[in-house]
């Protein structure tokens, strides 16, 4: 899958900060302002082919968990919206709060959500290796959905059962058969796009952000289950919360955001 080759153990328990890239003009997070958004009608529906069986595996990275897929074909891919080729996804993850008043990394006219769903993908018509991608223009394609506590969310809560055993860093459990599409909103494919970065180190500016507007709902007590993981490995004594694992919101530095929808 494409990040375990990438371990983030030297990301800086603050990287929101001083881990900025010289001279990034693309960074993200970002507000979406939704007045200044433009429509453009050329942005087509977004396309996403899933296959379940290319599910492998959850591992805890040390910032996050992710649910990490086989991206050595192209099994599951998204295509459509801004993208000109099928970009192959490789993992999921998400970024919450200690609270439900915040954890989200972009935000909606300032409004933030308790947490923010990123399905990250990379360009392999293009490049041979996700590390590559990682690093070039166009490189990568990153779906991301908010997150509001409410219902209970039951696609979700297959996830949230094997949790417990990758409350540490490090720690790896099998996962399989897991559809991604079932944490997609269901009512509309309404997105917004804008060109962005990584979020994390090494924020690298690759990547084709697409924010769907719809939101989805998850229930108080998934979500108290992110919040039981943890940033820290089982051997170190003093153990930390893994909650508001967001980076700081990014100047647009003139960029546009474009809306799929009027
Ligand atoms: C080399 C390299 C790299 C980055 N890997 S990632 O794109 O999967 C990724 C992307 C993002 S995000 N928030 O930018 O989508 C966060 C975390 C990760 C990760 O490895 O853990
Ligand atoms: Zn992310």
């Amino acid at each position: 899958a494409c990040s375990s080759k990438y371990v983030l153990s030297h990301v800086h328990p603050m990287w929101q900060g001083p881990l900025a890239v010289p001279g990034g003009d693309k960074q993200s997070p970002i507000d979406i302002v939704v007045r200044k958004s433009v429509f453009d009608p050329q942005l087509k529906p977004l396309t996403f082919q899933y296959d379940p069986r290319t599910c492998q595996q959850i591992w805890n990275n040390g910032y996050s968990f992710l649910v990490e897929y086989d991206d050595t074909s192209d099994k599951s891919t998204l295509s459509g919206g801004p993208l000109q080729d099928p970009y192959r996804l490789c993992q999921f993850h998400f970024h919450w709060g200690e609270s439900n008043a915040w954890g989200s990394e972009h935000t909606v006219d300032r409004r933030l959500f308790p947490a923010e769903l990123h399905l990250v993908h990379w360009n392999a018509e293009r490049y041979s290796l996700f590390e590559e991608a990682v690093m070039e223009e166009n490189g990568l394609a990153v779906i991301g959905v908010f997150l509001k506590v409410g219902k209970r969310h039951e696609g979700l809560q297959k996830l949230v059962d094997a949790l417990p055993a990758v409350r540490h860093k490090e720690s790896v459990v099998e996962f399989t058969k897991f559809d991604p599409a079932c944490l997609l909103p269901t009512n509309t494919q309404d997105y917004w796009t804008y060109a962005g970065s990584l979020t994390t180190p090494p924020l690298t500016e690759s990547v084709s952000w697409i924010i769907m507007k719809q939101h989805i709902e998850v229930s108080h007590d998934q979500l108290a289950v992110f919040r039981s993981l943890l940033f820290t490995s089982a051997e170190e004594e003093v153990q930390k919360s893994m909650v508001n694992n967001f980076r700081v919101q990014q100047a647009m530095k003139g960029r546009t955001v474009r809306s799929s929808f009027t």
